[in-house]
């Protein structure tokens, strides 16, 4: 990991018809790092995922991604410049397989016109192959293998949550945006998927900012913390630092979420 900010947010506003989600947010996150984004439901850790990857435009403030700066982040530009996410609720083809959804991941990494790739010519047999090729591989990596010619909609909930995040990681981002990767998962599950977001910051240098509500799995996943409560940053620093913050303490960590 190196101290390089890829991400900095800088004072961040935003609202929806007037109500303030987000209210002057500034952090960086390093290059390589994986940096976990708390808080009470409704503290605007969802709607900051759709600031950075342009979804949503916010009112005030600057996202400065690997150099650029700029007010506002337009979403295929985000996806073109390797910004990736999952979504709080699973976003799948419910009605492919495994293996096509993975696919999907690829897009962007597609050169081929669709004049070649409807009459598999020119450059659209080779990019198909390697397409697959790399679809493959992600799939390996997390361990879906059994799974790969199923239905998406058939498998159980922690093994689509896996799924989307082969998706994701199919398209090689450099950043990668998780929603609750862990939501509604058991014990084994979260263990799971805390190995996987690691063994993908170990194997590719990605960086990850990941939204997650079980706190034990956020001490153990990140190298940084930042939290939020009533649209407004209270928490910013190491895990160490932020389990003995006083305000994330009374806001946060000593109520019953
Ligand atoms: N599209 C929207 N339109 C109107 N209000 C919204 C919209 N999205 C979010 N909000 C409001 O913005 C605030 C922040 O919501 P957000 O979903 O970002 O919080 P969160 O921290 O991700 O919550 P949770 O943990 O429950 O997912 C909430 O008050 C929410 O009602």
């Amino acid at each position: 990991m190196n101290a390089t900010p890829l991400l900095q947010l800088e004072h961040i506003s935003l609202s929806f018809k007037g109500v303030k989600a987000i209210t002057d947010i500034s952090f960086s996150v390093n290059e390589g790092e994986i940096c976990a984004l708390i808080g009470p439901n409704g503290a605007g850790k969802s709607s900051l995922l759709n600031v950075i990857n342009g979804v949503y435009q916010p009112d005030q403030g600057t996202i400065c991604y690997a150099g650029a700066s700029r007010h506002r982040m337009r979403p295929h530009d985000a996806a073109v410049q390797g910004i990736a996410r999952t979504f709080q609720n699973i976003a799948l083809f419910k009605g492919m397989s495994v293996l096509d959804n993975v696919l999907t991941g690829r897009n962007l990494h597609q050169r081929s016109s669709w004049v070649e790739q409807a009459f598999n010519v020119g450059r659209a047999p080779d990019e198909a192959t390697e397409q697959r090729r790399k679809a493959e591989q992600v799939i390996e990596f997390l361990r879906i293998q059994p799974w790969r010619h199923q239905l998406v909609g058939n498998l159980p909930y922690g093994l689509q949550k896996r799924v989307e995040l082969a998706r994701a990681l199919a398209a090689e981002p450099r950043l990668l945006l998780l929603d609750e990767p862990m939501a509604g998962m058991n014990r084994q599950e979260k263990d799971d998927m805390s190995r996987f977001i690691l063994d993908t910051q170990r194997e590719f240098g990605t960086t990850i900012v990941l939204i997650e509500h079980d706190i034990g799995v956020v001490m153990n996943l990140s190298q940084h913390v930042v939290v939020l409560d009533y649209g407004k940053k209270i928490g910013d620093g190491t895990p160490e630092q932020v389990r003995v913050n006083p305000d994330v303490i009374a806001a946060y960590l000593g109520t019953t979420h």
